[in-house]
């Protein structure tokens, strides 16, 4: 897993550890889903369960954005949404900018839950001149020859980069060199990038491989369970820079690069 590329310091401007940041979205989803459910207050151990985290940990990174709940009562869930939102920075337009409309890139584009999200795809880019001006999505793909004007046009400040891996430093580059200043890497590439650009990458094969992991040990664990002896057993795991620990003990799904 490549690592030290997120320019950041450990805590924000207002003093929440990365660590917090990091499980305010899992917060977030499971108080959304109680929102559409019209439920108006959760205890601390329900919402703990539901976004997959330990209650006690939840309280202290509540007790961050100033929020402590009511004793016999919970937490107020709309206001919390409110809060956790405002603090992630979603109560405002984050336009973003898909570049490499393949496969990938495509289905981004076709995938309705960024919107909801406050994240509307303001523009595609490809490099392939056949591909300019038809529609992905309903949105037309232009070609990366104007990828400085599409950026600044469209006041893009994240860029998701669904190349080959040969083309994304190169698209890195430009987008950054455009204004881009946070980008989500999907290309199986370590990027380079300037202080202040923050950088995570995503790679479902990451994740494949650290399930394999845990499936090879069960097996190993299986094995010896049934008092196999320790020759048959899986072979031993080697511990690896991919079995690292999440925010709260899960694997990270997308990683600082
Ligand atoms: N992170 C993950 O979990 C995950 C999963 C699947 C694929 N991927 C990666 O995503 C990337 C895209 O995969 P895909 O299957 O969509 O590939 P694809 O070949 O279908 O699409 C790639 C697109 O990028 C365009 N492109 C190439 N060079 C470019 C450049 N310099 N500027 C702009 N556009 C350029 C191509 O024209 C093409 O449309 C690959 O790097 C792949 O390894 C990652």
């Amino acid at each position: 897993m490549a690592t030290g590329r997120t320019h950041r310091p450990a805590t924000r401007s207002r003093g929440i550890p990365e660590a917090t940041v990091a499980r305010l979205p899992l917060y977030l989803r499971a108080l959304t889903a109680l929102s559409e459910r019209s439920v108006p207050t959760v205890s601390s151990e329900e919402l703990a369960a539901a976004a997959g985290v330990n209650s006690a940990k939840l309280r202290k990174d509540f007790s961050y954005l100033g929020s402590y709940g009511t004793r016999g009562v919970g937490y107020d869930v709309e206001y919390l949404v409110y809060q956790i939102s405002r603090e992630l920075g979603l109560t405002q337009d984050w336009p973003v900018a898909i570049v490499g409309i393949g496969n990938l890139g495509a289905a981004l584009a076709n995938y309705g839950g960024f919107a909801s999200r406050g994240f509307r795809v303001a523009a595609l880019i490809d490099a392939d001149p056949a591909m300019a001006g038809a529609p992905v999505a309903g949105i037309p793909v232009q070609h990366t020859d104007d990828l400085d004007r599409i950026i600044s046009d469209n006041g893009v400040s994240i860029g998701v980069i669904t190349t080959p891996p040969g083309a994304a430093q190169q698209v890195c580059d430009r987008l950054v060199a455009a204004g881009v200043t946070s980008i989500l890497n999907f290309a199986p590439t370590v990027l380079s990038v300037p202080e202040g650009v923050d950088v995570r990458k995503v790679d479902l094969s990451i994740e494949l491989q650290i399930l394999a992991f845990h499936e090879q040990r069960k097996a190993g664990e299986e094995a010896a369970g049934d008092g196999a002896p320790a020759g048959e057993a899986a072979p031993p795991v080697r511990a690896t820079p991919t079995n690292r620990k999440g925010p709260d003990g899960d694997l990270p799904a997308v990683m600082p690069a």
